[in-house]
């Protein structure tokens, strides 16, 4: 592949992720996959600066505003930061400001807490809230005024706390920038409202966060769950000269009444934020709220203006990361789940663990290769990542650990739900049960994905309710969900009236749905999200795509050969077909209303 596709191919790729991340408040990623793909197009951007475009996630600050808000424009862009892991890169960061300023002399630098929250802006005109916004991307932000109000840590007027300078004056327009979080307790009282609810639960504080705040009909109870620390002030216009220093204008900030961290302190020495750096590591367990690392700062305003702004970030700052969080279990059993398409996975079942206030009881490890690299024995103590949000990962075995009890993990040769022989292809590491849909498994997978949030979204209708009603042959294909009977679901167990007409209507309700949507929950083999919500942005129109040669098909930039066959081929089939005809038959109705 030339570069230039290539850095095509990954930009696509970064802002599909982005907008799951900051859009969606689903990530499907973690923070190191993203980063690293990130790095890849970076290192190619560098090498070749013909590929550097405006669109590109290294120039623009990932995080477009949500249709349904109002839109609010920043009065001075709000940036995203530049952020190093390794310790050589703030040594780095150190030396480029000092020659940037041409400075022989130690910088002074403010050290702040990382807050794992959202970057909010909030607008006081003559010390009165007017709006608050999101940070968006960068220049348009989404308006969470009415949410905003409600967070008990937000003042809706300043005040003037020793403040003797100021003589109860305070600029005539002033945005303070900061972060909205939720504190560790709050995430997991949060959760368990959730769970009673029957709601579907946030995977982490930060999502929970954005999920609440960007909620459209703010709840009052859950809004005030959520905290707000300042970190700078943005614009500001009056007759009062601010402070010259960031550290001063912080404590400016408190004395207004706005909640400034206390672990903020200044250092001019690179082994002091060296030592900063190692202590809010240690006592970021203790802290009430996530951190994910720690800010550095040039202190001075003037030097600030001097070193000036990249398109996404201020080049006067950077965040200094924490590795990701790792944690020791066991590994008690391993099983081997069925999935949609017969692919068999093993799944670890460990020791419960807490990893950034999440609690981990089994891990993927996708199939028998990764089994083997890892050298993994059941009874075996692993090293166990989860990093920020998503799915967590077996890193490796600790071989000082291992008992003589250890049990190698043995693969089966039967499909453990159907019983039929498994092709084993030892070569390719990939397990399979080739009977499709007449093993049960992979016909209630292929049901469980079709319900699924980010396919038709119907919900009421848990793995529970799909097992008996394919048990009891009530659903055999897809469409065949539409025509279900209340007299038929009354067979089920469990299920109250009120919660058979709600899944009713949820089913009734579902037949409203973008392409985009539909083409991914048909469960085409290898076409997830991303590469469905491409297909209805290349096609438009189902029956475009559904009638598109092998040539059209691999001619698209986002797939390959063998996902272009596996789709040319899914409409090609006459049983596929035959199903997909019936959702637009007058009894169903599908009604594709929109692209994306
Ligand atoms: N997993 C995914 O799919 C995915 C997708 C997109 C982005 N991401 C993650 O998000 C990161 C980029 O997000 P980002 O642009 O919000 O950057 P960021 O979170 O790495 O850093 C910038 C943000 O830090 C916050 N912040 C907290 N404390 C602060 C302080 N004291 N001073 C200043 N700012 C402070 C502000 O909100 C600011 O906008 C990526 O590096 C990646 O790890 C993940
Ligand atoms: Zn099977």
């Amino acid at each position: 592949m030339n570069f230039f596709k290539k850095a095509k191919k990954l930009k696509q790729k970064l802002r599909y992720w982005e907008y799951l991340y900051y859009v969606k408040n689903e990530p499907v990623v973690s923070d190191e996959q993203y980063d690293a793909v990130l790095l890849e197009l970076q290192r190619l951007e560098k090498i070749y600066p013909y590929l550097v475009t405006d669109d590109s996630s290294t120039c623009r600050v990932g995080g477009m505003p949500q249709k349904s808000f109002k839109k609010i424009r920043h009065k001075i862009p709000m940036l995203s930061l530049n952020s190093v892991i390794e310790e050589s890169k703030l040594i780095f960061f150190d030396k480029r400001i000092k020659k940037n300023l041409h400075s022989t002399c130690d910088i002074t630098y403010c050290c702040e807490l990382k807050i794992d929250g959202l970057a909010s802006s909030l607008l006081y005109k003559n010390g009165k809230l007017v709006y608050a916004a999101t940070r968006g991307d960068g220049i348009i932000g989404e308006d969470i005024t009415k949410t905003a109000r409600v967070i008990p840590s937000i003042p809706i007027c300043l005040q003037n706390y020793n403040c003797v300078n100021f003589n109860n004056t305070f600029p005539n327009i002033l945005e303070i920038r900061g972060e909205v979080f939720i504190s560790k307790e709050s995430f997991l009282k949060l959760n368990e409202i959730k769970v009673q609810k029957g709601e579907k639960i946030f995977s982490n504080a930060r999502n929970a966060a954005s999920g609440l705040l960007r909620q459209l009909n703010s709840d009052v109870k859950l809004t005030s769950f959520l905290s707000f620390y300042c970190y700078g002030i943005g614009y500001f216009s009056g007759k009062l000269d601010l402070p010259d220093s960031h550290w001063k204008r912080l404590q400016l900030c408190r004395s207004w009444g706005f909640p400034v961290s206390e672990h903020i302190f200044l250092y001019s020495k690179i082994d002091q934020i060296l030592a900063y750096y190692s202590n809010m590591k240690i006592i970021r367990s203790d802290l009430h709220f996530n951190i994910d690392g720690v800010v550095i700062k040039v202190n001075s305003c003037l030097f600030q203006n001097k070193l000036g702004c990249g398109s996404k970030a201020p080049n006067w700052a950077i965040a200094y990361k924490f590795p990701p969080v790792i944690g020791l279990t066991k590994v008690r059993r391993v099983a081997f789940q069925v999935g949609r398409t017969g692919i068999i996975t093993p799944i670890a079942y460990i020791d419960p663990i807490v990893i950034s206030s999440v609690v981990i009881r089994k891990v993927n490890i996708h199939n028998i290769n990764s089994v083997k690299k890892l050298g993994l024995m059941i009874g075996d103590t692993v090293r166990i990542q989860r990093s920020g949000d998503v799915i967590p990962k077996i890193l490796d075995v600790v071989m000082s650990k291992r008992t003589n009890y250890a049990k190698s993990i043995e693969f089966p040769y039967l499909c453990p739900e159907c019983g039929t022989k498994i092709i084993a292809r030892y070569h390719t590491s990939i397990l399979r049960c080739n009977a499709g849909l007449s093993c049960l498994a992979q016909r209630k997978a292929m049901f469980r994905h079709f319900v699924s949030r980010k396919a038709m979204n119907i919900s009421g209708i848990g793995s529970k309710i799909i097992d008996q009603l394919v048990d009891k042959k009530l659903i055999s294909t897809l469409s065949d969900l539409f025509v279900l009977k209340k007299h038929e679901l009354l067979a089920l167990n469990r299920l109250s009236m009120l919660s058979i007409e709600r899944l009713l209507t949820a089913i009734e309700s579902s037949k409203k749905v973008t392409l985009a949507r539909f083409i991914y929950a048909l469960g085409i083999y290898n076409v997830g999200e991303s590469i469905a919500t491409n297909l209805a942005l290349s096609y438009k129109k189902f029956e475009n795509l559904v009638t598109a040669d092998f040539e059209s098909l691999s001619s698209l930039e986002y797939i390959g050969p063998i996902i272009a066959e596996n789709i040319y081929y899914f409409f090609r089939d006459s049983d596929n077909m035959k199903n997909i005809k019936k959702f637009f038959e007058p009894s169903i109705g599908i009604n594709l209303y929109s692209i994306i």
